[in-house]
């Protein structure tokens, strides 16, 4: 399978990417084209190789081998499940790291407030809840205005009601800045509930490419919904309806 983006003009393209660790391929020639703007969600078993693969496409894998393509716009910024703020800096001082000036101090502010932390720019990270420093993660990654936003489980340590707020932010704020983005994520209901294009890596390869064509915000309830979730709970190999894989 090719995975691609349809009409849209590629942010990301990605061909006969490989990847080995010792004896084990994880990679095995990956292909994958990601539209401008594009959402996809990245699925698999544990060990598939999702952040492997994020890892290559945010330039992080010197190792990686193919005889291929891997094209990645050069502004890209990468968020993972713990927030990584420096935590001698303040807020508003680790969101513009890097950036200059008063425009940066404005973008910075802005930024915040977009996050719903207006306020609270002089605080330090510790005085932010696990929810409050992964939106100032947010904001840091989308003040630079990156045409690919790579996302390694953001929402994996938060709790379940925190996690629905935070989709709902993500979902606007990619609205708003139109990044391509590539989501790694063990929630299949999250992967539903944002994403335009979903992916499961399996064995090395996507062994599925499932666009979701359901209204936004998307409602839980909708048998499509369900349709989908079954479907990519059957590729990850969890037969149990309802459940999420793990
Ligand atoms: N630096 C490394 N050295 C050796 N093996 C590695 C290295 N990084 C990853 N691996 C192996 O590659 C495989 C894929 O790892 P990866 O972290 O990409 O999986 P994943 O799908 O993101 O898993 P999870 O969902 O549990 O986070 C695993 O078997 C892992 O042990």
């Amino acid at each position: 399978m090719a995975p691609h983006s349809g009409q849209l003009k590629p942010a990301v393209r990605v061909a006969n990417l490989v990847r080995r660790f010792a004896a084990k391929t994880i990679l095995d020639g990956v292909e994958l084209d990601i539209g401008e703007g594009e959402f996809v969600a990245l699925l698999g078993k544990s060990g598939s190789g999702k952040s492997t693969f994020l890892r290559a496409l945010a330039g992080l894998d010197h190792e990686v081998k193919g005889t291929g393509t891997l094209e990645t716009p050069e502004k890209l910024s990468v968020v993972f499940q713990d927030a990584r703020l420096l935590p001698w800096r303040t807020i508003i001082q680790n969101v513009t790291l890097g950036l200059r000036g008063e425009t940066g101090q404005e973008a910075g502010r802005k930024a915040l407030a977009e996050v719903g932390l207006e306020g609270r720019e002089t605080a330090w990270p510790n005085q932010l809840s696990g929810g409050e420093q992964q939106r100032v993660a947010l904001a840091r990654s989308l003040v630079r205005e990156p045409a690919l936003l790579l996302a390694d489980e953001p929402f994996g340590a938060l709790d379940a009601l925190t996690r629905l707020k935070m989709h709902d932010l993500l979902r606007e704020l990619c609205a708003t800045h139109r990044p391509a983005v590539l989501l790694v994520t063990h929630d299949v209901d999250e992967a539903i509930s944002l994403a335009d294009r979903i992916l499961v890596l399996d064995e090395g390869r996507f062994v599925e490419d499932l666009r979701v064509d359901l209204a936004v915000p998307r409602d839980h309830g909708d048998p499509r919904f369900a349709q989908i979730r079954t479907r990519l709970l059957s590729r990850l190999g969890v037969d149990a309806p309802g459940r999420r894989a793990a």
